[in-house]
Protein backbone atom coordinates (compact mmCIF):
# COMPACT_ATOMS: atom_id res chain seq x y z
CA UNK A 1 0.00 0.00 0.00
CA UNK A 2 1.46 3.60 -0.78
CA UNK A 3 1.49 5.73 1.80
CA UNK A 4 -0.44 8.43 0.02
CA UNK A 5 -3.50 5.48 -0.72
CA UNK A 6 -2.97 4.65 3.16
CA UNK A 7 -3.68 8.29 4.00
CA UNK A 8 -6.60 8.76 2.31
CA UNK A 9 -8.34 5.05 3.20
CA UNK A 10 -7.53 6.88 6.82
CA UNK A 11 -9.45 9.83 5.99
CA UNK A 12 -12.33 7.90 3.83
CA UNK A 13 -13.10 5.66 6.85
CA UNK A 14 -13.02 9.24 9.15
CA UNK A 15 -15.68 10.67 7.00
CA UNK A 16 -17.55 7.68 7.28
CA UNK A 17 -17.59 7.55 10.35
CA UNK A 18 -19.02 10.88 11.01
CA UNK A 19 -21.47 10.41 8.37
CA UNK A 20 -19.93 12.34 5.53
CA UNK A 21 -20.91 10.10 2.51
CA UNK A 22 -19.83 12.60 -0.42
CA UNK A 23 -16.40 12.93 1.04
CA UNK A 24 -15.64 9.73 2.30
CA UNK A 25 -16.00 8.75 -1.87
CA UNK A 26 -13.93 11.19 -2.64
CA UNK A 27 -10.96 10.35 -0.95
CA UNK A 28 -11.97 6.47 -1.12
CA UNK A 29 -12.34 6.91 -5.00
CA UNK A 30 -8.77 8.65 -5.53
CA UNK A 31 -7.56 5.89 -3.06
CA UNK A 32 -8.85 3.29 -5.87
CA UNK A 33 -7.44 5.15 -8.83
CA UNK A 34 -3.64 4.64 -7.93
CA UNK A 35 -4.97 0.71 -7.72
CA UNK A 36 -4.31 0.06 -3.93
CA UNK A 37 -6.05 -3.14 -3.07
CA UNK A 38 -7.08 -2.47 0.33
CA UNK A 39 -8.74 0.51 -1.40
CA UNK A 40 -10.61 -1.67 -3.20
CA UNK A 41 -11.31 -3.62 -0.60
CA UNK A 42 -12.70 -1.29 1.66
CA UNK A 43 -14.68 0.17 -1.74
CA UNK A 44 -16.11 -3.50 -2.31
CA UNK A 45 -17.08 -4.26 1.22
CA UNK A 46 -19.20 -0.41 0.94
CA UNK A 47 -21.11 -1.46 -2.30
CA UNK A 48 -22.01 -4.78 -0.87
CA UNK A 49 -23.85 -3.19 2.54
CA UNK A 50 -24.62 -0.19 0.76
CA UNK A 51 -22.67 2.06 2.72
CA UNK A 52 -21.44 5.53 0.57
CA UNK A 53 -21.80 3.71 -2.40
CA UNK A 54 -25.22 2.46 -3.77
CA UNK A 55 -25.63 -1.33 -2.56
CA UNK A 56 -24.60 -4.07 -4.90
CA UNK A 57 -23.69 -7.41 -4.10
CA UNK A 58 -23.18 -8.90 -7.05
CA UNK A 59 -20.56 -6.28 -7.72
CA UNK A 60 -18.79 -6.31 -4.74
CA UNK A 61 -18.36 -10.13 -5.02
CA UNK A 62 -16.51 -9.67 -8.33
CA UNK A 63 -14.71 -6.75 -7.43
CA UNK A 64 -13.03 -8.69 -4.27
CA UNK A 65 -13.08 -12.18 -6.35
CA UNK A 66 -10.49 -10.45 -8.98
CA UNK A 67 -8.43 -9.32 -6.11
CA UNK A 68 -8.10 -12.33 -5.34
CA UNK A 69 -7.11 -14.17 -8.81
CA UNK A 70 -4.23 -11.58 -8.61
CA UNK A 71 -2.76 -12.86 -5.48
CA UNK A 72 -4.39 -10.50 -2.94
CA UNK A 73 -4.92 -13.22 -0.19
CA UNK A 74 -7.02 -10.79 1.78
CA UNK A 75 -9.61 -11.03 -0.87
CA UNK A 76 -9.13 -14.62 -0.79
CA UNK A 77 -10.33 -14.91 2.74
CA UNK A 78 -13.02 -12.38 2.07
CA UNK A 79 -14.16 -13.86 -1.03
CA UNK A 80 -14.57 -17.28 0.83
CA UNK A 81 -16.69 -16.13 3.66
CA UNK A 82 -18.41 -14.31 1.36
CA UNK A 83 -19.35 -17.99 -0.71
CA UNK A 84 -20.01 -19.43 2.39
CA UNK A 85 -22.40 -16.87 3.30
CA UNK A 86 -23.59 -16.33 -0.84
CA UNK A 87 -23.27 -12.58 -0.59
CA UNK A 88 -23.30 -11.54 -3.61
CA UNK A 89 -22.80 -15.04 -5.36
CA UNK A 90 -24.46 -18.46 -4.82
CA UNK A 91 -23.56 -20.37 -1.66
CA UNK A 92 -20.63 -22.45 -2.44
CA UNK A 93 -19.03 -24.31 0.92
CA UNK A 94 -16.32 -26.21 -1.51
CA UNK A 95 -15.32 -22.86 -3.05
CA UNK A 96 -15.13 -20.98 0.24
CA UNK A 97 -12.92 -23.75 1.62
CA UNK A 98 -10.99 -23.71 -2.09
CA UNK A 99 -10.16 -20.04 -1.52
CA UNK A 100 -9.47 -20.01 2.46
CA UNK A 101 -7.00 -22.68 1.21
CA UNK A 102 -5.52 -20.79 -1.56
CA UNK A 103 -5.18 -17.82 1.17
CA UNK A 104 -3.79 -20.12 3.99
CA UNK A 105 -1.37 -21.40 1.00
CA UNK A 106 0.05 -17.76 0.48
CA UNK A 107 0.94 -17.77 3.96
CA UNK A 108 -2.45 -15.95 5.99
CA UNK A 109 -1.72 -16.68 9.36
CA UNK A 110 -5.73 -15.76 9.66
CA UNK A 111 -6.63 -18.92 6.69
CA UNK A 112 -4.26 -21.37 8.59
CA UNK A 113 -5.72 -20.91 11.76
CA UNK A 114 -9.67 -20.70 10.25
CA UNK A 115 -8.76 -24.05 8.62
CA UNK A 116 -6.90 -26.07 11.56
CA UNK A 117 -10.30 -24.91 13.27
CA UNK A 118 -12.74 -27.01 11.26
CA UNK A 119 -10.22 -29.58 11.02
CA UNK A 120 -10.12 -29.92 14.23
CA UNK A 121 -14.32 -29.95 14.29
CA UNK A 122 -14.15 -32.56 11.26
CA UNK A 123 -15.78 -29.73 9.60
CA UNK A 124 -13.46 -29.78 6.49
CA UNK A 125 -15.77 -31.79 4.29
CA UNK A 126 -20.01 -31.29 4.13
CA UNK A 127 -21.70 -27.47 4.33
CA UNK A 128 -22.26 -27.35 8.09
CA UNK A 129 -25.69 -26.28 6.54
CA UNK A 130 -26.31 -29.72 5.29
CA UNK A 131 -25.20 -31.66 8.90
CA UNK A 132 -27.80 -33.26 10.49
CA UNK A 133 -30.19 -30.98 12.80
CA UNK A 134 -28.69 -31.51 16.42
CA UNK A 135 -30.42 -33.40 19.35
CA UNK A 136 -32.90 -31.10 21.29
CA UNK A 137 -33.62 -31.09 24.96
CA UNK A 138 -36.47 -29.23 25.85
CA UNK A 139 -35.97 -27.22 29.02
CA UNK A 140 -39.42 -24.89 28.99
CA UNK A 141 -42.80 -25.82 27.74
CA UNK A 142 -44.29 -22.13 28.12
CA UNK A 143 -42.29 -20.40 26.74
CA UNK A 144 -40.58 -22.49 24.34
CA UNK A 145 -37.43 -22.60 25.17
CA UNK A 146 -34.67 -25.95 23.58
CA UNK A 147 -31.37 -26.60 24.66
CA UNK A 148 -28.70 -28.37 22.17
CA UNK A 149 -25.90 -29.34 24.41
CA UNK A 150 -22.13 -29.07 23.54
CA UNK A 151 -22.97 -28.52 19.83
CA UNK A 152 -20.09 -25.90 19.67
CA UNK A 153 -16.67 -26.87 19.84
CA UNK A 154 -14.90 -25.02 22.74
CA UNK A 155 -12.46 -24.03 20.22
CA UNK A 156 -14.94 -22.44 18.04
CA UNK A 157 -16.38 -20.48 21.12
CA UNK A 158 -13.16 -18.90 21.97
CA UNK A 159 -12.21 -17.91 18.33
CA UNK A 160 -15.27 -16.15 18.24
CA UNK A 161 -14.98 -14.48 21.41
CA UNK A 162 -11.63 -13.76 20.32
CA UNK A 163 -12.74 -11.96 17.41
CA UNK A 164 -15.09 -9.98 18.89
CA UNK A 165 -13.25 -8.72 21.88
CA UNK A 166 -11.81 -5.70 19.98
CA UNK A 167 -15.23 -4.12 19.04
CA UNK A 168 -16.20 -4.43 22.39
CA UNK A 169 -18.68 -1.26 23.21
CA UNK A 170 -21.65 -0.31 25.07
CA UNK A 171 -25.22 -2.31 24.62
CA UNK A 172 -28.26 -0.60 23.42
CA UNK A 173 -31.67 -1.02 23.18
CA UNK A 174 -34.53 0.08 20.34
CA UNK A 175 -36.50 3.03 21.79
CA UNK A 176 -40.11 2.13 20.99
CA UNK A 177 -41.08 5.82 20.38
CA UNK A 178 -39.03 6.55 17.44
CA UNK A 179 -37.24 3.58 16.52
CA UNK A 180 -33.82 4.65 17.58
CA UNK A 181 -31.33 2.84 19.46
CA UNK A 182 -30.18 4.01 22.71
CA UNK A 183 -28.20 3.51 25.77
CA UNK A 184 -30.63 2.11 28.48
CA UNK A 185 -29.15 1.53 32.01
CA UNK A 186 -31.73 -1.50 31.69
CA UNK A 187 -28.65 -2.89 29.65
CA UNK A 188 -25.58 -2.48 30.82
CA UNK A 189 -23.05 -5.24 29.10
CA UNK A 190 -21.13 -4.63 26.00
CA UNK A 191 -22.00 -5.65 22.65
CA UNK A 192 -19.73 -6.14 19.18
CA UNK A 193 -20.34 -7.40 15.86
CA UNK A 194 -18.09 -8.71 14.40
CA UNK A 195 -17.94 -7.50 10.83
CA UNK A 196 -18.16 -9.79 7.60
CA UNK A 197 -14.27 -8.36 6.78
CA UNK A 198 -13.52 -9.90 10.53
CA UNK A 199 -15.19 -13.13 9.97
CA UNK A 200 -13.82 -16.73 9.03
CA UNK A 201 -15.51 -19.80 7.89
CA UNK A 202 -16.52 -20.43 11.87
CA UNK A 203 -18.68 -17.65 11.76
CA UNK A 204 -20.18 -19.08 8.60
CA UNK A 205 -20.11 -22.67 10.09
CA UNK A 206 -21.99 -21.55 13.74
CA UNK A 207 -25.08 -19.87 12.10
CA UNK A 208 -25.51 -23.35 10.06
CA UNK A 209 -25.23 -24.94 12.84
CA UNK A 210 -27.65 -22.57 14.17
CA UNK A 211 -29.88 -22.93 11.20
CA UNK A 212 -30.49 -26.34 11.49
CA UNK A 213 -31.03 -26.19 15.14
CA UNK A 214 -33.45 -23.81 14.27
CA UNK A 215 -34.72 -25.77 11.17
CA UNK A 216 -34.54 -22.35 9.21
CA UNK A 217 -32.49 -21.68 6.34
CA UNK A 218 -29.03 -20.05 6.82
CA UNK A 219 -30.01 -16.42 5.54
CA UNK A 220 -33.02 -16.09 8.42
CA UNK A 221 -29.86 -15.99 11.09
CA UNK A 222 -29.50 -12.34 12.29
CA UNK A 223 -25.57 -11.56 11.91
CA UNK A 224 -25.48 -12.19 15.35
CA UNK A 225 -24.10 -9.92 18.61
CA UNK A 226 -21.10 -10.65 20.81
CA UNK A 227 -22.29 -9.72 24.29
CA UNK A 228 -20.09 -9.48 27.27
CA UNK A 229 -21.12 -9.29 30.55
CA UNK A 230 -18.74 -8.33 33.43
CA UNK A 231 -19.50 -9.04 37.58
CA UNK A 232 -23.01 -7.10 38.16
CA UNK A 233 -23.82 -5.79 34.00
CA UNK A 234 -27.28 -7.34 33.06
CA UNK A 235 -29.92 -7.24 30.67
CA UNK A 236 -32.78 -6.57 32.36
CA UNK A 237 -36.44 -8.06 31.54
CA UNK A 238 -36.94 -7.77 27.59
CA UNK A 239 -38.62 -9.70 24.77
CA UNK A 240 -37.16 -10.00 21.55
CA UNK A 241 -40.20 -10.28 19.39
CA UNK A 242 -40.43 -7.07 17.73
CA UNK A 243 -43.86 -5.40 18.79
CA UNK A 244 -46.37 -5.20 15.80
CA UNK A 245 -48.52 -2.41 17.52
CA UNK A 246 -45.43 0.53 17.54
CA UNK A 247 -45.67 2.49 14.74
CA UNK A 248 -41.97 2.99 14.87
CA UNK A 249 -41.11 -0.48 14.21
CA UNK A 250 -43.77 -0.94 11.21
CA UNK A 251 -41.29 -0.37 8.15
CA UNK A 252 -38.49 -2.58 9.67
CA UNK A 253 -40.87 -5.39 10.37
CA UNK A 254 -41.63 -4.85 6.32
CA UNK A 255 -38.45 -5.15 5.10
CA UNK A 256 -36.45 -7.77 7.45
CA UNK A 257 -39.79 -9.90 9.28
CA UNK A 258 -40.59 -10.63 12.47
CA UNK A 259 -37.78 -11.98 15.31
CA UNK A 260 -39.38 -15.71 15.66
CA UNK A 261 -36.74 -17.25 17.85
CA UNK A 262 -33.48 -16.27 19.72
CA UNK A 263 -30.43 -18.34 19.37
CA UNK A 264 -28.09 -17.99 21.89
CA UNK A 265 -24.27 -19.52 22.52
CA UNK A 266 -22.39 -19.61 25.84
CA UNK A 267 -19.14 -18.90 24.42
CA UNK A 268 -17.47 -19.59 28.00
CA UNK A 269 -18.34 -20.86 31.50
CA UNK A 270 -16.15 -19.57 34.17
CA UNK A 271 -18.29 -16.58 35.99
CA UNK A 272 -20.94 -17.37 39.01
CA UNK A 273 -24.25 -16.46 38.42
CA UNK A 274 -25.29 -15.12 35.11
CA UNK A 275 -28.10 -17.20 34.66
CA UNK A 276 -30.42 -16.59 31.47
CA UNK A 277 -33.67 -15.88 33.41
CA UNK A 278 -37.47 -17.23 31.97
CA UNK A 279 -39.35 -14.20 34.48
CA UNK A 280 -43.21 -15.76 33.53
CA UNK A 281 -41.72 -19.35 34.71
CA UNK A 282 -39.44 -18.31 37.74
CA UNK A 283 -37.06 -20.60 35.60
CA UNK A 284 -33.41 -19.65 34.54
CA UNK A 285 -30.75 -21.86 32.66
CA UNK A 286 -27.21 -21.74 33.24
CA UNK A 287 -25.51 -22.43 30.00
CA UNK A 288 -21.94 -24.72 29.71
CA UNK A 289 -19.56 -23.56 26.98
CA UNK A 290 -20.97 -24.80 23.58
CA UNK A 291 -24.53 -25.23 24.47
CA UNK A 292 -27.13 -23.74 22.34
CA UNK A 293 -30.50 -22.34 23.77
CA UNK A 294 -32.99 -21.26 21.34
CA UNK A 295 -35.85 -19.23 22.94
CA UNK A 296 -39.19 -18.81 20.61
CA UNK A 297 -40.73 -15.14 20.75
CA UNK A 298 -44.00 -16.12 18.98
CA UNK A 299 -46.97 -18.07 18.68
CA UNK A 300 -48.66 -19.20 15.67
CA UNK A 301 -49.14 -16.35 13.02
CA UNK A 302 -45.81 -14.57 14.26
CA UNK A 303 -47.84 -13.28 17.20
CA UNK A 304 -46.00 -12.06 19.98
CA UNK A 305 -45.64 -14.35 22.85
CA UNK A 306 -45.52 -12.44 26.15
CA UNK A 307 -44.85 -15.65 28.22
CA UNK A 308 -41.49 -15.08 26.31
CA UNK A 309 -39.81 -12.54 28.52
CA UNK A 310 -36.28 -12.92 30.03
CA UNK A 311 -33.06 -11.44 31.14
CA UNK A 312 -29.44 -12.14 31.08
CA UNK A 313 -28.62 -12.12 35.04
CA UNK A 314 -25.58 -10.46 36.10
CA UNK A 315 -22.59 -13.01 37.10
CA UNK A 316 -21.56 -11.97 40.75
CA UNK A 317 -17.74 -13.19 39.18
CA UNK A 318 -15.67 -13.54 36.27
CA UNK A 319 -16.71 -12.42 32.67
CA UNK A 320 -19.69 -13.83 31.04
CA UNK A 321 -19.82 -13.92 26.84
CA UNK A 322 -22.43 -14.90 24.65
CA UNK A 323 -23.22 -15.75 21.05
CA UNK A 324 -26.58 -13.47 20.58
CA UNK A 325 -28.89 -13.61 17.10
CA UNK A 326 -32.02 -13.68 15.94
CA UNK A 327 -34.28 -15.96 13.57
CA UNK A 328 -36.22 -13.46 11.18
CA UNK A 329 -39.23 -14.48 8.99
CA UNK A 330 -37.49 -13.13 6.29
CA UNK A 331 -34.10 -13.06 4.49
CA UNK A 332 -31.22 -10.50 5.85
CA UNK A 333 -29.36 -8.51 4.17
CA UNK A 334 -25.18 -8.41 3.94
CA UNK A 335 -25.18 -4.51 4.97
CA UNK A 336 -26.42 -5.72 8.71
CA UNK A 337 -23.42 -7.47 8.87
CA UNK A 338 -21.69 -3.56 9.86
CA UNK A 339 -25.10 -2.56 11.60
CA UNK A 340 -26.47 -2.99 15.27
O1 LIG B 1 -27.28 -13.16 28.11
C1 LIG B 1 -28.34 -13.77 28.22
O2 LIG B 1 -28.43 -14.78 28.94
C2 LIG B 1 -29.55 -13.26 27.52
C3 LIG B 1 -29.24 -12.47 26.27
C4 LIG B 1 -30.47 -11.95 25.61
O3 LIG B 1 -31.54 -11.96 26.12
C5 LIG B 1 -30.38 -11.41 24.23
O4 LIG B 1 -29.29 -11.36 23.66
O5 LIG B 1 -31.42 -11.00 23.70
FE1 LIG C 1 -33.13 -11.35 24.70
Amino acid sequence: MTGNAAALIDAALAHDARGDAGAAVAALDEAVASGDPSARIQAALWTLYGANYPRDETAAFRAIDTLAADGERRAMRLGAVMRAFGLGCRRDWAGALDGMTRAAEQGDPFARADLSLLDGANAYGDDPALWQPPRADLFLQKPRVEIFRAVIPAQWCLHVLQSARPFMAGAHVKDARTGARTADPMRTNSVAIVELWDCSLIHYAIAARVARACRCPVDRIEPPKILRYQAGETYRDHFDFIDPDVPAFAAELRARGQRTKTPLIYLNDSYVGGETAFLKSGTAFRGRTGDLLVLRNTRAGDKPDRDSLHAGLPPTQGEKWVWSSRVRTRPQLARLWREF
